[in-house]
């Protein structure tokens, strides 16, 4: 294990006034202006702000099954360049992670690359078939220890089912992810319902389709007296039902993607698949009904969706391509430009919604703990003053699937610590052995 203890100069908590951070043996051992710490590794971060690790509930590392597209080797190394030190990992894999055999794997395959923490997400039904519950327990009570179960990718459409999954992941206080997509309304749907899907000549697909799941698992959630949090709430309308439920005391959490936070669906016009993503991109006016309720605390969090594709799944005609577009690298960039620039979150903000609110929602008590000595030193250093160009080819990841090549960005990940150890440092992937 680590021994190595690194000294992190001059560093502002949070956006706060410069200090220093001692990280030793895998904690924050101190923090104060002027330390002194014979033997430790200096980091100079003079204009850095320092977060805690950052936590993504949603992420898809492909593996196993969809080598070819990420492993969670690759995936890990694009979170921690991300500033990630704990990724749940999505269960649309091959086979299906929908037994406890298959979550401790994804689950040990994290743990032996050693870039990031992976939580597995659990399927909520067996092969993401909807038709009956997987073996929430038993993944539960397994090695990894699952507390988020989702099919996303797919809906739990059935509502017997939904119900039946609420219920049963009380038991040890579990949270049911649901990918919100009505299937009859969104069959053969390739991008947002609107004026300019008929233009385009693409099948829309209607805000109502995912308003329409939500409001009903907020009532079924309700009724069961459990816990539901809805995935990459995408519509000005999705807002509105979560806002609702949460003034009714219901317990309810949501999530929104950096993507729909910044792109909208004008950009189907080119007809690059790049854009292609579920849900789709949406409405400007969608765009700023997402950040308010991520302002007001409505949208509980942001999470990737990173969702890496083949060259060969995402180059052909839109409506032959795949859904989905990476997310890991960017996201801290994107939440900066939205949010942070336009004065709608400070850096606190920021760290509730990407790391402390994560953690809470998918039950790690190993992440989002508030910079203080005696907490694990899982930290991000970010240079806000940076810019970048982003260009697909130097992704950690496997796939190339980035909306965002070619465009400049603010912000850049300095550093990753994961449990006091480097995980990237001075901007790239840290590969010593200390
Ligand atoms: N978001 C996407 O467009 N695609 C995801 C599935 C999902 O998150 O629904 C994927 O697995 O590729
Ligand atoms: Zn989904
Ligand atoms: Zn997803």
């Amino acid at each position: 294990m680590s021994s190595t203890s690194y000294l992190i100069k001059n560093v502002r908590i949070l956006g706060g006034e410069a200090t220093d951070v001692l990280l030793e043996a895998g904690v924050v051992a101190a923090i104060g202006v002027g330390l002194d710490a014979p033997g430790a590794e200096v980091v100079d971060a003079e204009g850095l702000v320092a977060l805690p690790g950052l936590v993504d509930l949603h992420t898809h590392l492909r593996e196993p099954g969809r080598e070819d597209a990420e492993t969670v080797e690759t995936g890990t190394r694009a979170a921690a360049m991300g500033g990630f030190t704990a990724v749940h990992a999505m269960a649309n894999t091959d086979p299906v992670a929908d037994t406890a055999g298959v979550v401790e794997q994804v689950h040990r395959l994290g743990r032996e690359a050693g870039y990031c923490d992976v939580y597995a997400v659990g399927a909520v039904t067996v092969g993401l078939k909807g038709e009956r519950l997987a073996e929430l327990g038993a993944m539960a009570d397994s090695a990894a220890r699952v507390r988020v179960f989702s099919d996303d990718g797919h809906c739990v459409s059935d509502p017997l089912l939904m119900r039946r999954a609420l219920e049963y992941v009380k038991a040890f206080d579990g949270v049911i992810a649901q990918h919100a997509q009505d299937p009859r309304l969104t069959e053969g749907a390739q991008m947002n319902e609107s004026e300019l899907s008929g233009r385009l000549g693409l099948a829309g697909w209607p805000a109502v389709a995912e308003e329409a799941i939500i409001a009903r698992d907020c009532l079924l959630t309700a009724h069961v007296g459990s816990r539901l949090h809805v995935c990459h709430v995408s519509t000005a309308g999705s807002v509105e039902i979560v806002r609702d439920a949460k003034s009714k005391g219901w317990n309810v959490t949501a999530e929104a993607c950096p993507h729909h936070l910044l792109l909208t669906d004008e950009l189907a016009a080119t007809y690059n698949p790049i854009y292609k993503v579920n849900p789709p991109l949406r409405s400007a006016a969608d765009v700023e009904a997402l950040r308010a309720g991520l302002a007001d605390g409505t949208i509980d969090i942001v999470a990737t969706d990173h969702a890496p594709h083949p060259h060969e799944d995402k180059d052909c005609e839109w409506a032959a391509a795949a859904f989905g577009m990476l997310g890991l690298e960017t996201a801290l960039s994107i939440v900066q430009h939205t949010m942070v620039d336009t004065g709608l979150l400070d850096w606190a903000g920021v760290a509730e919604r990407m790391s402390a609110a994560p953690a809470r929602i998918g039950q790690v008590a190993d992440h989002g703990h508030p910079i203080e000595v005696g907490a694990p030193a899982n930290i991000t250093l970010y240079d806000p003053a940076a810019t970048r160009t982003i260009d697909a080819a130097e992704s950690a990841s496997l796939s190339r699937n980035t909306p965002y090549a070619g465009m400049e960005l603010p912000g850049r990940i300095e550093a990753t610590f994961l449990r006091g150890r480097p995980t990237v440092l001075d901007g790239k992937l840290w590969e010593g052995t200390a």
